[in-house]
């Protein structure tokens, strides 16, 4: 048995960054970039307006109310503009190039026209005013983004800003599912007085979804060795990692272990001091990862939030490994007996946490309901309200 630390710390060191590959920018979201990224043009690449006005020379305006000569337009998209000179005003638009010759723009609320007369109702106008300097959000040729940085929505148009197409990225690991128990139903079966819906599968390969790994393999196995055994090669061979469901405690009918070992897997450690989850079970296989996860659906959610995922943000290069932490007062008193720390299913709300009714790990209806889980130690087994805990948050 190890702790809760101790199984943390061995899974990010065994786990390892996979290779790279090529992506498309726009299929790219989730990723990490694998590559530093130099700027191959200036943005913005011209001056830009950032108002609806009037490009002008800043030293033209020299009182309240000066006017100019209105001569010509710049629209976005145009490409061919003539200097602007002294006395004079040229009507533009947001993200339309500032003529050369101009210093200002004026947006329009601060204007008048009269007889082709531009009245500038503002004054001093300072140079630059309303006006996108060439490399003011990033200079041709320095760094635009590094290696190791997770690519969001505003990573994607960014690059896309900058004229990139195909990126180097880390390349996601392949998950498969192995789901075992004779009780068993898949959605859509017919119910049996015994049998259960199991509901692993779909659980797992929703939170595997949600870090943007939408292809799941799921292989099924009744309690039986052999199926076991015959199952997990399947899905070792073809995947990074496998996550197996259920089978891995004390009882008769649990193989999941011995099918590990049966495979090759070297176990690195099984059973962790936490409630719920003890039961896990992690191992390799050269570069291949193992997860053997408690069949009781809550802890099998624990064990995935607090182990796999980790896992997966390693080889896909992340950095930030584990769910964020934060310390919270807990709303209510809480303690337990016994030498295992305890995961909490819990809510957050006004600024405090909330631990869930029904704790017990087949309770997942708690974890419908859940966006945090409260972290608490066997040091911390007695903590009253107004105590502060660490939370760890859900991704939503
Ligand atoms: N004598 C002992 N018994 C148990 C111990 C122990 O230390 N000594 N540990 C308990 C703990 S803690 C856990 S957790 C469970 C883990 O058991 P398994 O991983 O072997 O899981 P199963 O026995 O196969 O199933 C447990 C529970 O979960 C339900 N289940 C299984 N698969 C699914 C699924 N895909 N979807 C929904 N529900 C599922 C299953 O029907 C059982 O109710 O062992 C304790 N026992
Ligand atoms: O480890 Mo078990 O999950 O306490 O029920």
């Amino acid at each position: 048995m190890v702790t809760v630390n101790e199984a943390k710390h061995l899974i990010v060191t065994q786990a390892a960054i996979l290779p790279t590959e090529t992506r498309k920018l726009g299929d790219s979201v989730g990723y990490v970039l694998a590559e530093n990224l130099n700027a191959p043009l200036s943005l913005p690449a011209f001056r830009q307006s950032s108002m609806d006005g009037y490009a002008i020379l800043h030293s033209d305006i020299t009182a309240l109310g000066t006017g100019l000569k209105l001569k010509g337009e710049s629209k976005a998209g145009q490409t061919d503009l003539e200097i602007l000179d002294s006395g004079l005003a040229m009507r533009i638009f947001t993200g339309a190039p500032v003529p050369d010759g101009a210093t200002a723009v004026v947006m329009q609320e601060h204007t008048r026209i009269e007889n082709g007369m531009v009245f500038i109702d503002e004054f001093p106008v300072p140079e630059g005013k309303n006006v996108r300097r060439i490399g003011q959000q990033i200079m041709a040729g320095t760094v635009a983004l590094t290696a190791g940085t997770y690519l969001s929505p505003g990573g994607i148009a960014f690059l896309q800003g900058l004229g990139i197409t195909d990126i180097q990225v880390c390349r996601k690991p392949k998950i498969g599912l192995l789901i075992t128990g004779d009780e068993l139903l898949k959605p859509g079966e017919v119910m049996v007085p015994g049998k259960i819906f199991e509901s692993n599968s779909g659980m797992l390969a929703a939170a595997l979804k949600q870090e943007g790994l939408g292809e799941v393999e799921i292989g099924y196995a009744a309690d039986d060795l052999h199926a076991t055994i015959e199952a997990l090669e399947k899905l070792v061979e073809k995947n990074d990692i496998v996550l197996a469901s259920g089978g891995i405690s004390v009882g008769d009918y649990d193989f999941v272990g011995d099918a590990v070992k049966a495979v090759g897997a070297d176990t690195v450690f099984y059973k962790v001091r936490q409630k719920p989850g003890k039961p896990l079970l992690f191992a390799k296989k050269h570069e291949k990862l193992f997860f053997a996860l408690p069949g009781n659906p809550a802890s099998s959610l624990v064990c995935y939030y607090e182990y796999v995922l980790p896992a997966i943000r390693k080889m896909t290069g992340r950095t930030d490994l584990f769910l964020k932490a934060l310390q919270l007062p807990i709303k209510y008193g809480y303690a337990f007996d016994g030498e295992r720390d305890e995961f909490l299913k819990a809510s957050i709300a006004d600024d405090h946490v909330i631990p869930l009714d029904g704790q017990e790990s087949f309770s997942i209806r708690s974890f419908a309901l859940a966006d945090a889980i409260i972290y608490l130690p066997v040091t911390q087994n007695k903590v009253a309200a107004g105590d502060l805990v660490e939370v760890h948050l859900l991704p939503f």
